[in-house]
């Protein structure tokens, strides 16, 4: 990890909260792809990125603990999507930045963080995202923990989509259109057995 001036403090935030319905309501983070649970994989890939790691999970909380990093579950209950996970990890992080990433993207990028830091340097933006060219990937994101308090309004007025709360900031999109096959998610049993 680079420790210059310009690379600030980052906490990884693994989201793992989600309800699974398209999996038939199973625990992403704990399914096993070739013996191995997800989470693990982008736990590999993350680690030497950031500082320091939470997951957002709200099951099986023991069996996430057991990777040694804290465990948050969101306050809103019942599965309000991702933004309820930001919003919970953001009340704990002692780091300037969160870096999200989704428990189900098994190849992350191992420039993840240098790619999001270097659009929201060069953009001079708030918060970057990741663009794979086509779209949009609104969990792969670099965001100031000070902008918690923008999330709880948001939240408070009921809001719950993720590209709406972007709108309201200034937004650079990293471009990861050479490497869009990181972004390859696992949602359904057919693509868990085409991995
Ligand atoms: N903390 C938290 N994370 C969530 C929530 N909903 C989705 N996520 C996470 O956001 C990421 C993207 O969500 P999806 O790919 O739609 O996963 P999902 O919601 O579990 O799956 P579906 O129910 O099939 O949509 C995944 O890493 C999920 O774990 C939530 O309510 N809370
Ligand atoms: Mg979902």
């Amino acid at each position: 990890m680079r420790k210059d001036c310009r690379y600030p403090r980052i906490t990884g935030v693994i989201l793992a909260g989600g309800q699974g319905r398209r999996m038939g309501g199973v625990d992403k983070g704990l399914l096993e792809l070739q013996g191995r649970p997800l989470v693990e994989y982008v736990l590999q890939a993350l680690q030497p990125q950031v500082e320091t790691i939470l997951i957002s999970a709200n099951r099986n909380q023991a069996r996430y603990q057991h990777y040694q990093y804290p465990v948050i579950s969101d306050q809103l209950t019942g599965y309000q999507g991702p933004l309820a996970g930001f919003a919970a990890a953001m009340q704990v992080i002692e780091t300037d930045y969160m870096l999200t990433v989704p428990c189900d993207a098994p190849e992350l990028a191992p420039d993840t963080v240098i790619r999001l830091l270097t659009a929201l340097q060069d953009q001079q933006a708030e918060l970057a995202v990741a663009d794979d060219g086509e779209r949009l990937q609104p969990v792969h994101a670099l965001i100031p923990v000070s902008l918690l308090p923008s999330l709880q309004a948001f939240l408070a007025q009921g809001n719950r989509k993720i590209d709406l709360w972007y709108a309201q900031h200034q937004m650079a999109r990293a471009d990861f259109r050479d490497c869009a096959g990181v972004f390859r998610n696992i949602n359904t049993p057919e693509q868990l057995i085409g991995s």
